[in-house]
């Protein structure tokens, strides 16, 4: 088990590239705490596979480094860096009983017999295979052909960490459900750094103490699952995690605060100064829908919106108004009411509005 730190790393698959947009990973510092469980949250293509495969060793950054307990590792083969990882498609072999497949990292490692078959029965429980155990892999199902590669990244006891890049993706959804809170449990019996990539906000926050979300080739933001939610860092994090996601609106700087059309949203003094100090127009502010409130009464920090749809979604409902020309959303409870067309008043508490300076949060300090 290791610390896995990336500095300064940064990656092209271009030979010659020509500017950020040919950099799949740009520029980017992280550290994986030894024994942590993680997930790597992104959309397609903002370049997880390419940080997984770089810390394995499969891939070669083009700058930067990569250290395992502070030791430098860009020179190691995948092999020698002892770093287990799982792909989306299972990868073993179909001649061999799902025995053999699970014990050939152990044997390949030289572990005695006795080891390898106390250690193969041990995962094979875990992952309630043991009645597949002399069967061949070919004959075996798709879901438990995976279960299987699963199990071959889960058998050595000696690894640094374990990747897994979107394991579940050939699963059946009910049984997706119960192998993530079985890594889970993996995680918490055998305290190994694991680091598990998927684009599916659910299976990250059921997985993972802490998520690094990536965007465009950086990780915009590390925290917990409620961090993430609260204050998101960076305005893809607000709109990728929830559901609907933060509602964001794009705003000018007015005397002691923002407005967008002509509606003037106040800020607090240390916000207006940040704001002074900038000079980019791109500017926004966030807020989750869980977090506008919604009434029938009119007070001097309520702004008039209109209603322009009521979603009833079982135990509560989504409310979309029209605000200065801008559409927002709101959650409600089961208990609302209002008629499309009439009109409520919204307002945004000030610990939950957040404001975005070339979409990164403004904090208090800066
Ligand atoms: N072998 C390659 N050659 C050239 N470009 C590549 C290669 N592999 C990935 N890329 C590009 O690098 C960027 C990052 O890709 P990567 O596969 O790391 O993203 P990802 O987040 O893992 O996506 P997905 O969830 O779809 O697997 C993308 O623009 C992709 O097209």
């Amino acid at each position: 088990m290791a610390e896995i730190q990336l500095k300064s790393l940064a990656h092209s698959y271009s030979d010659t590239p020509d500017g950020p947009d040919d950099y799949a990973i740009r520029h980017l510092d992280h550290v994986w705490d030894k024994g942590g469980a993680y997930a790597l949250l992104g959309p397609s293509g903002c370049g997880k596979s390419t940080m997984l495969n770089i810390i394995s060793g499969l891939l070669q950054p083009s700058e930067g480094d990569v250290l395992f307990d502070g030791k430098r590792v860009n020179e190691l083969s995948p092999r020698d860096r002892n770093i287990a990882q799982v792909f989306q498609f299972p990868v073993i072999y179909d001649s061999m009983t799902v025995f053999d497949n699970l014990a050939f990292p152990l044997r390949n490692n030289g572990v005695e017999a006795s080891r390898v078959k106390a250690r193969v029965h041990e995962i094979a429980e875990v992952l309630e295979i043991q009645d597949k155990l002399y069967k061949k892999a070919k004959n075996l199902t798709a879901d438990e052909k995976q279960k299987v590669s699963m199990g071959r990244g889960l058998v050595r006891e000696d690894v640094s960490a374990i990747l897994f890049d979107e394991p579940l993706t050939v699963i059946d959804p009910q049984l997706k459900w119960k192998l993530r809170r079985k890594l889970k449990q993996i995680h918490e019996q055998f305290d190994i750094t694991m680091v598990y990539v998927t684009h599916d906000q659910l299976e990250a926050s059921t997985f993972a103490d802490k998520i690094a979300v990536m965007y465009g080739g950086q990780i915009v933001q590390f925290g917990t699952p409620t961090e993430l939610f609260e204050r998101p860092n960076h305005t893809f994090v607000g709109f990728f995690i929830g559901s609907p996601g933060m509602n964001l609106i794009e705003v000018q700087r007015c005397p002691r605060g923002v407005c967008f059309g002509s509606i003037v949203v106040p800020l607090d003094e240390w916000q207006v100064e940040v704001l002074q100090r900038q000079k980019t127009s791109n500017l926004k502010i966030g807020i989750r829908p869980e977090f506008v409130e919604v009434s029938d009464q009119a007070t001097d920090e309520t702004f008039e919106a209109t209603v322009l749809d009521v979603e009833d979604l079982g135990t509560y409902k989504i409310v979309t108004v029209e605000l200065g020309h801008e559409t927002l959303k709101a959650r409600q409870n089961e208990e609302f009411e209002a008629e499309i067309g009439g009109v409520v008043h919204l307002s945004f508490p000030k610990q939950w509005l957040m404001l975005y300076v070339d979409e990164f949060l403004i904090k208090e300090q800066q």
